[in-house]
């Protein structure tokens, strides 16, 4: 129910009038027309199961449209005992996939935030990046509704986000340039004018 929703909010956004979601029936029959159109023969053995496999695993893959990031960044305290400084996670691996190809985008993310007395569990913000991460998605993308969600629902003083991902749409086709790495940032409330505290959010990824 909550993914339907979610189908109309994003219709809404995109000004279409309804989008409703196929039948898996109808999903297992496009990842069969797919297979066709890359010249395998779905009734051979061995792919008899995969249109099943297919779309039970694009259940997992695009988990991220039954989320809100509302729900898991919902748990805050305030027992830090005076700390008034940024907590910044590093290195939080995550797959997504790019909008324009369906090809995966491997990365990770680093994000910081300057709390406003009260602070986010530390697993919420891994969460947090598969919720956005588990949906089709620009890089660019990504990385702002990171922060936005950091800053909309957190209110802290400041955000940090940068992220570091190989898209293999550019590794396996098209331009095949392996192993090259994009790096987006981006930075609300007090990291946008502070050039120190974006140097020491640089710094701290940086430190072993
Ligand atoms: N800005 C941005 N571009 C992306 C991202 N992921 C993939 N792309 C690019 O999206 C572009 C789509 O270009 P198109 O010319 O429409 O598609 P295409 O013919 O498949 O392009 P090639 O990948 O160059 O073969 C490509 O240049 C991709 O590298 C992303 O996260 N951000
Ligand atoms: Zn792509």
């Amino acid at each position: 129910m909550d993914a339907i929703l979610n189908l109309r909010e994003n219709a809404a956004r995109q000004g279409e009038k309804t989008l409703t979601r196929p039948t898996r029936e109808e999903a297992e029959a496009a990842v069969r027309t797919l297979l066709l159109w890359a010249g395998e023969n779905p009734d051979r053995e061995g792919l008899l199961d995969t249109p099943k496999r297919v779309a039970k695993s694009y259940g997992e893959l695009f988990s991220g449209y039954n989320e809100s990031p509302e729900e898991v960044l919902g748990t805050t305290f305030e027992e830090v005992s005076g700390y008034n400084d940024p907590v910044l996670v590093k290195d939080i691996p995550f797959f997504s996939h790019c909008e324009h190809h369906m090809v995966p985008i491997i990365g990770k993310a680093h994000i910081a935030y300057l709390p406003d007395d009260r602070v986010v569990g530390l697993s919420k913000i891994g969460r947090l990046v598969d919720v956005f991460g588990r949906r089709l998605q620009t890089q660019e993308s990504i990385t702002a509704q990171i922060a936005d969600a950091m800053d909309t629902i957190l209110h802290p003083r400041g955000v940090a986000v940068m992220i570091e991902a190989e898209h293999l749409c550019m590794s396996m086709r098209g331009v095949k340039k392996q192993g090259s790495t994009t790096i987006t940032t981006t930075f609300r409330g007090t990291y946008r004018d502070d050039a120190n505290a974006q140097a020491r959010f640089m710094t701290m990824i940086r430190l072993g």
